[in-house]
C-alpha cells in the first residue's frame, strides 16, 4: 500500500540533517514507493493553519544537499509545545492544536530527527496520535542515550580541532595560553575528543572535576620546561562543576572560557586569549563521517517503518546501525565516561584535566 510519511528536524540545528532528510525521502520513494512529506519549522510548523508542509520528490532534491549544513526544512529548540511560553509571558499547553495539526496531514509515520530533548518532547507528543514514530538522534553534544553517535558531533569535533590547529600557530607566535571554549551543553564530548585530536595541553570538561590551581600548575611546569605557549579546551558546562569546596569554584556557569583565560593570565603571568566558538560547530559542512550517518539512519529509519515498528530509534553501537525503544533513550544523558577510552588517552598523553597534577 502507498504510504505517506512525515519528516521534521528538531532542537540546534548541526551537520548533517539535509543528508538525512535527502536519505528518508530517496528510500521511502525507491524502496516502498512511499510519498515524503518534509514538515517545516520543528514542533512550532504544526501550530500554523495550514500546517507548514511540503511534498519531497527524491529525484529533485539536489544531492549538493548532502553536503549543506543547516536543515532546509528549519528547526527549533524553544517552544515546548506542553508549556509553550505566550505573549503575556504565561504558559499553555499546545500539545493538543499541535496533534490536530499533525492529524491534519495524514500521516502513516513520522520520522523526527532530534536530540534528547526534542525526541522526549516528541514522543510524548505522538502518543495521542497514534502515529507511528521512529527517533533518529543528531545533536553535536552526542549526548543522546543509547547510541555511540548522533548525528552532527564528528562535524562538530572536526571544527573544533581546526580551531585548535589555528589557534596554536599564533598562541605559539605571541607566547600565549590559548583558551578555546566549545559547545557541548551538559556533556564534554566535544571537548575531549577535540582536545586528543588538537593536541591540546589541557581539556575541561564537567564529567571530570577539576581545579584551577591544578591547571596552573601544569602551565607552569610547562613553562619551565620551555614551553612558552599552551593551548587549552574547555566544555562551556566545565564551569559548573568545579568543586564548591575550593577557593576557586567560582567558574561561570556561562562564560567559563573567559573567566578562565583572565584567571590563568593572573596566576601565570603569561598572556592569555580566550575563543568561543560558538554556532560555528553546527554550522559546518557536513564529515564524511556524518554524511554516511545521516545516510544509513535515514534508511534505517524508513525500513523500521515499513517493518510496522514505532516507538523506537535507531542508533549507532558497535559499528552498526541497530533500533532501540525510544523508552530506554529519553529522560537520560550520556556524557563522557571518566573511566573510559578517551579519558585514559588523554590522561596518557599528557593532557592535563585538572583533577591531578
Ligand atoms: N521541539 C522542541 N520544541 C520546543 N522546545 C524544544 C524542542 N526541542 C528541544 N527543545 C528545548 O530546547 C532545549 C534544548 O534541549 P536539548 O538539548 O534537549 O535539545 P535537543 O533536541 O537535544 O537538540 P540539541 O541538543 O541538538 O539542541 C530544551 O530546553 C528543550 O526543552
Ligand atoms: O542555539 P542555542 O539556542 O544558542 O543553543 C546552544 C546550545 O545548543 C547546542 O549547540 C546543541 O544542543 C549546545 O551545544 C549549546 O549549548
Ligand atoms: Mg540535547
Amino acid at each position: 500500500m502507498t504510504k505517506r510519511i512525515g519528516i521534521l528536524t528538531s532542537g540546534g540545528d548541526c551537520a548533517g540533517l539535509n543528508a538525512t532528510i535527502r536519505a528518508v525521502a530517496l528510500r521511502a520513494r525507491h524502496g516502498y514507493g512511499w510519498t515524503t512529506v518534509g514538515l517545516r519549522s520543528g514542533t512550532l510548523g504544526l501550530l500554523e493553519r495550514p500546517v507548514e508542509a511540503v511534498e519531497l520528490d527524491p529525484d529533485r532534491l539536489d544531492a549538493a544537499l548532502a553536503r549543506q549544513g543547516g536543515t532546509f526544512l528549519g528547526s527549533t529548540n524553544r517552544g515546548d509545545p506542553f508549556a509553550f511560553p505566550m505573549p503575556d509571558g504565561s504558559k499553555k499547553d499546545r500539545s493538543g492544536e499541535m496533534v490536530a495539526g499533525l492529524k491534519g496531514l495524514a500521516l502513516d509515520g513520522l520520522i523526527g530527527v532530534g536530540g534528547d530533548g526534542s525526541l522526549d518532547i516528541l514522543r510524548r507528543l505522538l502518543a495521542p496520535s497514534k502515529v507511528p514514530f521512529i527517533g533518529v538522534p543528531k545533536t553535536i553534544d552526542n549526548d543522546v542515550a543509547n547510541t555511540e553517535r548522533a548525528i552532527g558531533y564528528s562535524t562538530a569535533v572536526a571544527v573544533a580541532t581546526e580551531a585548535l590547529d589555528r589557534l596554536h600557530p599564533t598562541g605559539a607566535s605571541h607566547e600565549r595560553v590559548m583558551v578555546l571554549e566549545v559547545m557541548g551543553r551538559d556533556a564534554g564530548h566535544i571537548a575531549i575528543a577535540a582536545g586528543i585530536a588538537g593536541a591540546a595541553d589541557v581539556v575541561l570538561i564537567p564529567e571530570v572535576p577539576w581545579h584551577l590551581k591544578v591547571v596552573v600548575a601544569h602551565i607552569d611546569a610547562l613553562r619551565a620546561a620551555g614551553r612558552t605557549s599552551a593551548l587549552v579546551v574547555v566544555a562551556e558546562a566545565a564551569g559548573q562543576s568545579d568543586d564548591p569546596a575550593e577557593p576557586d569554584s567560582d567558574a561561570p556557569a556561562h562564560g567559563v572560557g573567559d573567566w578562565l583565560a583572565r584567571r590563568l593570565s593572573k596566576a601565570t603571568g603569561a598572556e592569555a586569549r580566550a575563543t568561543v566558538l560558538g554556532h560555528v560547530q553546527r554550522g559546518a559542512m557536513p564529515t564524511a563521517e556524518d554524511r554516511l550517518l545521516a545516510a544509513t539512519f535515514g534508511v534505517r529509519a524508513v525500513d523500521l517503518l515499513a517493518e510496522g515498528k514505532a516507538d523506537r530509534m535507531v542508533a549507532w553501537w558497535n559499528r552498526q546501525v541497530i533500533d532501540v525503544p525510544l523508552a530506554k533513550v529519553v529522560g537520560r544523558s550520556r556524557t563522557v565516561d571518566k573511566d573510559g577510552a578517551l579519558v585514559r588517552t588523554a590522561r596518557a598523553l599528557g593532557i592535563c584535566l585538572g583533577d591531578k597534577a
